[in-house]
């Protein structure tokens, strides 16, 4: 079914449900809100509590852009994809909820909620607050389950495209959820590699989590743009701040190169086949600078190391720094895409089967968090808005608004950790 034919169904159906007293959806009265705790992109986002279960939920309110077309199609792609992806390391999509209008003129209105299971942080939060104290059991249990949950979406042939700490929750019992999948988007897997590939929007990734290929133009990206975003959170749970955060496409381009080493044929054969590789390369001041080493490695040796005070390791470990972790992150941060690894075969890491082991999940580390912390203030605490998406670029669907490329004050500009 094309996305005019969705659209269409669905306005159909928004019709026959406006019309009719039957439950197809619940009514959102059926949630009591407790507090406003974001303003995404789509809308406003508001934490509610069950009034029959008494479970807690995260209302996502649907920003209607063009009332008269009915549910807005970005959504309705959303739900769909949410419905294939249930899964325990995927935020969990209980149901849509409508409200009709309260007044006389917005009556006729149906706004829509996305009901999510709460999550009491998001990996943003949790590492900006230097009060909680991580262990390396902590991040590579985090770390496995966000690749699990990866590969979940990637065998579900969906992107994400939106990678990045702020955008992966952590419920009270310790799990870890990818959420916002307002960018996610179906790909086709190319049984034949002679076959055109259908192009893609390359305006999507927050900045600081962008790789290479999308910042030099590809728009036949695939998985692989998700497993970057992947190696630049797996460094942020040590860095404890996003490590490359540009405020420019070309300045993005340069920490890269200084931190990864120098974007150059050398290593990555394909990269002078990017569309905007040519006119990158001639600028006088390029984005590209040649001859850079690679100093990932050298940085992070310093930082990854095992916790002397972590006390669950056993004794038999040397305190240096953690071989295996900084493999896995050298392949996750690989500039060429292809070399790297699956969602799949980074699941296989050895890393991953080495002491300690991942656990279930994090409970002990939540238990640490004292309650009010699990409260949420708008723009501040656990969900501030570290690198937000709008901030840098709009959603694809919002292109014809104005871009901004500031950075709020008081937030991270321009450095490398
Ligand atoms: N399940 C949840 N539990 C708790 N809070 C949530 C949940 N889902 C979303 N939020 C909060 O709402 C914010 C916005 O949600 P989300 O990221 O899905 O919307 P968005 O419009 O795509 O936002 P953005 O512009 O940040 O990408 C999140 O940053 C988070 O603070």
């Amino acid at each position: 079914m094309s996305d005019v034919d969705i659209k269409q169904t669905l306005l159909n159906y928004q019709k026959i449900m406006d019309q009719s007293s039957y439950p197809y959806i619940n009514d959102v009265s059926a949630y009591e809100k407790l507090s406003k705790i974001g303003q995404g992109t789509f809308g406003e986002v508001f934490k509610a509590r069950c009034k029959s279960t008494g479970r807690m939920v995260a209302l996502k309110k649907i920003l209607m852009e063009n009332e008269k077309e009915g549910f807005p199609i970005t959504a309705l792609r959303e739900v769909k994809m949410l419905e294939q992806l249930k899964h325990q390391n995927i935020t969990d999509l209980i149901e849509v909820c409508s409200a009709k209008g309260s007044s006389s003129n917005t009556k006729d209105r149906t706004t829509f909620y996305l009901v999510f299971a709460f999550c009491e942080h998001d990996l943003a939060g949790l590492l900006s607050n230097q009060k909680v104290r991580m262990q390396l059991v902590h991040v590579k249990t985090m770390m496995k389950h966000l690749i699990t949950g990866l590969n979940k979406l990637h065998r579900s042939r969906i992107l994400h495209r939106d990678m990045k700490a702020a955008n992966v929750l952590i419920s009270k019992e310790g799990v870890l959820k990818l959420a916002d999948f307002g960018l996610a988007r179906p790909f086709v897997q190319r049984e034949n590699s002679a076959a055109p590939r259908p192009l893609y929007t390359n305006r999507v990734v927050t900045l600081w989590y962008r790789p290479p290929e999308l910042l030099l133009g590809d728009r036949q990206y695939g998985t692989k743009i998700d497993v970057w975003g992947a190696g630049c959170i797996m460094a942020e749970m040590w860095t404890r701040q996003p490590i490359m955060q540009g405020d420019t496409e070309q300045r993005q381009l340069q920490l890269i190169s200084g931190l990864c080493g120098s974007i150059c044929p050398q290593v990555w054969p394909n990269c002078v086949n990017m569309p905007l590789w040519g006119a990158m390369i001639a600028e006088p001041n390029t984005a590209l600078p040649q001859r850079k080493p690679r100093v990932l490695r050298d940085r992070m040796n310093k930082i990854i190391k095992y916790d002397p005070s972590d006390a669950k390791l056993p004794a038999s470990f040397q305190h240096g720094p953690d071989e295996e972790a900084m493999c896995l992150l050298e392949h996750l941060l690989s500039i060429d895409p292809d070399k790297r690894p699956t969602a799949d075969e980074a699941e296989d890491d050895i890393w991953f089967f080495k002491e300690p082991f991942p656990r279930e999940n994090v409970g002990d580390l939540m238990e640490t968090i004292p309650n009010s912390q699990f409260e949420y203030t708008v723009g501040k605490g656990a969900h501030a808005g570290r690198g937000r998406h709008h901030n840098n670029q709009p959603r694809p669907h919002q292109q014809q608004r104005q871009q901004s490329n500031a950075i709020p004050a008081g937030q991270y500009r321009d450095t490398i950790f």
